[in-house]
């Protein structure tokens, strides 16, 4: 049997985190993903803020950013459009647009460059307790094996089992997790070739359409859906859109991207005797943008760091894990907490408010553009935001 100090499932963003970081403290690492390619098929629009890069210390590579963006559209269901660019306002923080089979398969790099065994296309498919540790069963071409880790980090995404083998929580309950799906699209017709677009309303009940350019003529176009909110599967939605919508009418696809988002906020507990939990698996999304690259690889970067002091202090208990799920609420909790609602109060508003609301944005003189000043904005021109939202600005 193979034996490891600590055994990450998952080789998505918080995964490779989770070992880089495991490995670095110290900590003989296996990380191992189910995928033949780490990073493909993608299930995301690839968007990811300057800032949250330079937080986790990732220096920005031209080998896995497809586009730097300047701005951002958002567009009402009457088409009213707000235009927040550089060439109206100073941008403190922007972000990049990626190409995530290229960037996931960089920061698993990263993990193994830090010494972390990475093992592809080896599925795991059980997990038994034991004293001080669990013994991982997987599978990988035909082949099965056990691995027995002191510590696991389950970084298994959205419809991740592993927390649940272990008698944890899992990410979402089903009405708290969208359903995504996305075109990349060849033949888009941009107004502004690097800026990010949104269209809010029933266009996508429970969440958003996007537009996200990845250079020359070719964008991510998808939407989130909450399902329970809708009245035909997400796919409907989206060619509706794109049949209707001046920049995508045009427009072909290259590659369809299906998934889950969980949006209900993080479970009651992360951690338990021999177990972490991060990422899209602990709910590790931000519930209005859906975003949940950084804030994966932050939850990731904790569980690593606390599983190597772990190893060191030759304690896997759950008395002594518990700090890596203090150390990441207390970093994660507030925005995701603020973000959360945002979202139920957004869920609120009818295509007619949503339209009022762009009407009024149009008068607002942004000073810095980031979610938290849009939602600010929103407090002052909205009654009803100032009511549901004014106590979390
Ligand atoms: C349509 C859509 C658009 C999105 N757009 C954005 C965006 O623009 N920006 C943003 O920040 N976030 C976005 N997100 C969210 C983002 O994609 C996720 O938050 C992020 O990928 C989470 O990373 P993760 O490592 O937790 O999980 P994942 O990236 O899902 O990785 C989990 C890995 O675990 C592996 N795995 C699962 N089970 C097993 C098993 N039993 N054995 C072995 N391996 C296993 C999988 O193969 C996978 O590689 C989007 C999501 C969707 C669905």
């Amino acid at each position: 049997m193979i034996e490891t100090d600590v055994l990450v499932i998952g080789g998505g963003p918080a995964g490779s985190s989770a070992a880089k970081h495991a490995a670095l403290g110290g900590a003989k690492v296996i990380l191992l993903d189910k995928r033949s390619e780490i990073g493909a098929p993608k299930r995301c629009a690839e968007g990811v803020s300057k800032k949250g890069l330079a937080k986790l210390g990732i220096e920005p590579s031209p080998r896995w950013i497809t586009k730097e963006i300047d701005g951002v559209r958002l567009t009402s269901p009457d088409g009213t459009d707000v235009w927040l660019t550089e060439e109206e306002i100073e941008l403190p923080e922007a972000g990049y647009i990626l190409e995530r089979k290229v960037f996931d398969k960089h920061m698993a790099m990263d993990a193994a460059r830090a010494g972390a065994e990475i093992r592809i296309k080896t599925l795991a498919t059980g997990m038994d307790k034991i004293e001080d540790g669990f013994i991982v069963s997987t599978e990988s071409m035909g082949k099965t094996e056990e691995i027995k880790a002191k510590i696991v980090i389950a970084a298994d995404g959205p419809e991740g089992h592993v927390a649940r083998w272990a008698g944890l929580k899992g990410s979402a309950k089903a009405k708290e997790m969208e359903s995504g799906v996305q075109y990349e699209m060849v033949n888009v017709e941009f107004d502004r070739e690097a800026v990010i677009e949104f269209y809010f309303g029933s266009c996508a009940p429970g969440g958003y359409v996007w537009i996200f350019p990845k250079g020359d003529d070719i964008a991510n176009v998808g939407l989130a859906i909450l399902q329970h909110k809708a009245t035909k599967p997400a796919i409907e939605y989206l060619d509706d859109f794109i049949a209707k919508c001046p920049a995508t009418k045009n427009a072909q696809a290259v590659e369809l991207n299906v998934g889950g988002d969980p949006v209900g906020g993080m479970p009651k507990k992360m951690y338990d005797d021999n177990i972490l939990v991060c990422g899209d698996a602990a709910g590790q999304v931000n519930p209005l943008t859906g975003g949940g690259i950084i804030s994966g690889m932050t939850g990731g970067m904790y569980a690593g760091q606390v599983a190597a002091e772990a190893i060191k202090e030759g304690d896997h208990s759950k008395k002594f894990l518990k700090k890596y799920d203090k150390i990441t609420r207390d970093d994660l909790s507030h925005e995701i907490d603020k973000y959360k609602k945002v979202q139920e109060y957004m869920l609120t508003l009818s295509d007619e408010e949503l339209d009022n609301i762009a009407h009024a944005f149009q008068d607002v003189n942004f000073e810095k553009i980031s979610t938290t000043e849009l939602v600010k904005a929103l407090v002052k021109v909205s009654p009803k935001a100032l009511l549901k939202l004014g106590k979390f600005i």
